[in-house]
């Protein structure tokens, strides 16, 4: 890993910032495209990323590349990559450019490794066969919509990424100046105390950037990093992009038509026309390229705003056809960059020989750091957000003591009075409706936004599943218990259950349970589906389950070909456990204060009527301690399977 004071390559671009507080790009010297097309060679870098590449940059070349996807059952499959062909440079800013649906996206999915269904033909890094674990290791994938923690800050965020990161044997001193250098160069140093929500478009992206630029990436792949940007934050992230590749890194974006200023600030530019390759060369080859396939560029016209209106047909089908075969749909190399120089795969093979790959095949595991670091990491992680977050934490705590005391208040002194056996059984139902519905509603409506920021960061081979998944478990573990055990002092107080610290806990307990168990029947939708369908889903599956639980049809009733369903009902065990707890223990006969004639002041007649037995607790705590543990690897195993199947 270098340092401050590390070689540097090139000039650069770093950021100031204004009075205002925002910032401004400051070009040095030496950057622009046409001081390159002139063959100036860029002077020293004055001011920049400190952080050079400490490997030799990385030559990307892609043979037939096909994409297909399916579009449902029945309905066929569509097509979306045509066997484009390309290579990527190393130390250039390349631009993948097309109109609306040509393609750009998937070939950049493909490309950056992150789709792989449907996916043929050959990538070939440094003139061999991708090998897609040693890849993952000096690649990084910025997608276009940033899936940043927006309850951090922009240090905090910073510095957990580079506790994930980097080695474990750096001092929290060498890590900060790897997060100095890379803020203050991105013109983030100021906003340390932001926190991500709180950022522009412009400063997100480049947080975004700065958090894969921590462990120093060879390549990197963005997509659309200037959709969404006015032309100003456009112009400073593209500059941005185009240093960074000039240090020697392989950086590829999709673009979807950029000003004629910014258009030149790529090194090369890759034209996709409905899955097909128009051009491949560097962004001044271009309107000789056209001029030669006899579309010339009109004079005024940006050149980028011309290829597209060809790559859309606007001015012929047969033009878009005639470029793609001029193109050799992205095998022709001679609009690129000196292309008699560029070195054939056998020579790329002897320029990197399989030995040193065997060094870096065992630098480390898939992630970067241990898997007993990434935990410590994320439990820290989750704790920070969990303190700061207004709905899984402060939220949830508001409506465990308002449903608490509303419960309470309706069924005052219900618990220890003969004749309000029945009102009390209601009320043990509400509070299992409660300590289900809440949970489960708040993990699949918060989840598909958390699953988003695990999908980047796991690919990104920040972490992986299994780290992420128990620090979840184990970040939500007392916030669980201390709403829970707010709820219930309030509800059993109120309600005048039994003054007994044995039933309490006991009640106490089935709670807990109910709500880890409900928690993670959310999480299991939540990992697979979309807010809306989990919406839908959570309330409409749980409806059976209640059904079972015992409550309205009692055990005794349910017709003999559903009686399975009480046994995987949650619910009945938590009902059960409920009543063990108010009604076992041989509790004795209750007061008849507000009737003359209680039905049910003694708890066996009514446990009878019923059909539920008070002596059933550790069977009810067992059955839903296999609920729990069933379910939390049903939601891990969702987890990982929507990691993969959304690839
Ligand atoms: N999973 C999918 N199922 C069906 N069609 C898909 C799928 N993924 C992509 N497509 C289609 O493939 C085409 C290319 O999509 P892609 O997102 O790569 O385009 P793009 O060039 O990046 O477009 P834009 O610039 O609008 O983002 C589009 O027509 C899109 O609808």
């Amino acid at each position: 890993m270098m340092l401050a004071g590390a070689e540097i390559v090139e000039s650069s671009v770093s950021f100031k910032t204004d009075e205002a507080g925002g910032s401004q790009a400051v070009i040095s010297p030496g950057t622009s495209a046409e001081a390159q097309a002139a063959g100036a060679q860029p002077p020293a870098q004055a001011a920049g990323l400190a952080r050079v590449p400490t490997r030799e940059p990385v030559d990307i070349q892609f043979s037939n590349v096909t994409c297909t996807v399916k579009l449902g059952i029945n309905k066929g499959t569509k097509q979306i990559l045509h066997g484009v062909n390309g290579r990527l440079r190393p130390r250039k800013l390349i631009a993948i450019m097309g109109p609306s649906g040509a393609g750009k996206s998937t070939l950049l999915d493909v490309l950056s490794g992150y789709r792989t269904t449907g996916v043929g033909g050959a990538i070939f890094i440094n003139g061999r066969g991708r090998n897609m674990k040693r890849f993952k290791k000096m690649s990084c994938y910025i997608q276009q919509d940033d899936r940043l923690q927006g309850l951090l800050t922009v240090g905090e965020n910073m510095e957990l990424a580079a506790d994930l990161k980097l080695p474990t044997t750096m001092d929290k001193y060498e890590k900060g100046e790897v997060i100095e250098d890379i803020l203050t160069n991105l013109g983030l140093y100021e906003h340390m105390h932001t926190r991500g929500a709180q950022l522009s478009g412009g400063q997100r992206k480049r947080l975004s950037i700065a958090l894969e630029l921590i462990n120093n990436p060879l390549i990197m792949f963005l997509d659309e990093p200037t959709t969404g940007l006015d032309s100003s934050s456009c112009t400073q992230v593209v500059q941005l992009c185009r240093s960074l590749a000039h240090q020697g890194r392989t950086i590829v974006c999709t673009v979807h038509q950029p000003s004629a200023s910014l258009f030149a600030l790529f090194d090369q530019v890759y034209v996709l026309a409905a899955g097909n390759c128009l051009y491949q060369g560097t962004t001044t080859n271009l309107v000789p390229y056209l001029e030669q396939a006899g579309v010339p560029c009109p004079i005024y016209h940006n050149p980028a705003d011309y290829v597209i209106e060809l790559a859309c047909g606007e001015y012929g089908e047969d033009k878009m056809s005639h470029l793609t075969t001029k193109a050799e749909n992205g095998r022709e190399l001679a609009w690129l960059d000196e292309p008699t120089t560029i070195p054939s795969m056998e020579a790329l093979r002897k320029q990197y020989p399989l030995s040193v790959m065997k060094e870096q095949d065992s630098e480390s595991g898939p992630e970067e750091t241990p898997q007993s670091n990434q935990r410590s990491v994320l439990i820290r992680r989750g704790f920070l957000k969990a303190k700061r977050d207004p709905t899984m934490t402060h939220l949830r705590l508001i409506v465990n003591v308002v449903v608490g005391i509303m419960l309470g208040a309706l069924f005052i002194n219900a618990g220890n009075e003969g004749s309000r056996v029945l009102e009390n059984y209601n009320l043990l139902f509400a509070i299992l409706m409660h300590h289900m519905m809440s949970p489960m509603m708040l993990t699949i409506l918060t989840f598909p936004s958390e699953m988003s920021i695990l999908l980047k960061e796991h690919f990104n081979r920040w972490y992986s599943l299994g780290s992420y998944y128990i620090s979840i478990t184990i970040v939500d573990l007392p916030i669980s218990i201390v709403s829970c055990a707010i709820f219930s002092v309030i509800v059993y107080t109120m309600s005048a259950q039994p003054l007994d610290i044995a039933r309490f806990a006991m009640f106490f307990a089935i709670s807990v349970y109910t709500v880890l168990v409900a928690q993670s029947f959310g999480l299991m939708i939540g990992a697979v589906f979309n807010v809306v369908n989990g919406t839908f889903l959570g309330p409409t599956l749980s409806v059976p389950m209640m059904m079972f639980a015992g409550f309205g049809v009692t055990l005794r009733d349910l017709p003999p070909y559903l009686s399975w369903g009480s046994y995987v009902s949650y619910l009945r065990y938590g009902l059960e456990g409920y009543i063990g707890a108010i009604y076992g223990l041989e509790r004795p006969t209750l007061d008849c204060n507000e009737a003359k004639y209680c039905h049910y002041r003694y708890p066996r007649t009514f446990l009878k009527e019923i059909a539920m037995s008070p002596n059933m607790f550790w069977w009810d705590i067992l059955a839903l301690t296999v609920t729990l543990f069933v379910l939390r690897t049903a939601a891990f195993l969702l987890l990982k399977w929507k990691l993969s199947a959304v690839r």
